[in-house]
């Protein structure tokens, strides 16, 4: 789907209620996306925002009580590559407001023992854009589940990039042996970098062209990825010196975070991005 809006433009799929693209008018856009990125059914697309839901990361890491409900070796669960519908679309002459839905139900069997209903929203407008994830358990049994709203940032130089609002935070390094950190400072990138900070705090994002704000709702961890120069190498739809022009701010419910839903209960996610 495209928006072509006299103030902003954007550009949504419905595999995934993927957003891989926007921009108010006049700008480049917000979003990296990949130049090697594969538009196909059932395969994730690299870039954009990608919605991990209901777990977050590989199922191995992520807590028994989520992990239980979880019958693959898949990352980031079902709804990033599952084709949802579309809902409703509105405008004014400032905003644009899309809302998508994904019944995840009996048909995902497969690879997730649980039953709940998904509406994604999506705000846009000159100022921002905002993607708001609203899960509501519809089974009889309690679910427990993790998520993200992997938001891939572009930077013109990772080395001269950073993220301040997690100074004193508390985090995990996945590359560290998943060992507990503390962060002392802003967040300079200088390699391969994948931690989950227990902070849902609002970031600005520095880089060489330009500031961001990502505000949070309803989250308290945050996940920051840069793939570097080894992993880039290895990763799929993914070109090799592309890791110097982006990198990933994920607004998460993951690791301690994750959340439980009893039948007809609801919990939102979701991230605001604006230009300071
Ligand atoms: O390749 P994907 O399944 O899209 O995952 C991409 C990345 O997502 C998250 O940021 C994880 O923390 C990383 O460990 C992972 O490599």
């Amino acid at each position: 789907m495209e928006v072509h809006h006299p103030q902003f433009r954007a550009r949504l799929f419905l595999q995934g209620a993927h957003l891989t693209s926007f921009a108010p008018r006049d700008e480049s856009d917000w979003l990296w996306l990949s130049d090697t990125a594969r538009f196909e059914p059932g395969h994730a697309i690299r870039g954009g925002i990608p919605v991990c839901w209901p777990w977050f990361g590989v199922p191995d890491r992520n807590p028994p009580e989520v992990r239980r409900r979880i019958k693959t070796d898949a990352s980031h669960g079902f709804a990033r590559t599952a084709l949802w519908t579309l809902e409703d679309v509105r405008e004014t002459a400032q905003e644009v407001e899309i809302s998508l839905s994904l019944d995840a139900n009996t048909d995902f069997a497969d690879a997730w023992d649980g039953r709940a209903l998904l509406l994604m929203t999506f705000n846009f407008s000159a100022d921002g854009c905002q993607a708001v994830l609203s899960t509501t358990s519809l089974g009889s049994a309690p679910i427990a589940f993790s998520q993200a709203l992997h938001s891939y940032l572009p930077t013109a130089d990772i080395h001269h990039t950073r993220i301040e609002g997690l100074d004193d935070c508390g985090y995990v390094d996945a590359l560290q042996d998943w060992s507990y950190r503390t962060q002392r400072g802003a967040v300079r990138f200088e390699g391969e970098t994948d931690r989950i900070y227990e902070s849902g705090a609002p970031l600005i994002i520095t880089t060489p062209t330009g500031n961001r704000k990502l505000t949070a709702i309803g989250s308290d961890s945050t996940v920051v990825w840069n793939p570097g120069a080894d992993k880039a190498a290895r990763l799929s739809d993914f070109p090799d010196e592309a890791w110097q022009s982006m990198l990933c701010v994920e607004t998460a419910n993951a690791l301690g975070d994750y959340r439980v839903l009893n039948e007809g209960q609801s919990h939102t996610l979701g991230v605001m991005i604006e230009s300071i």
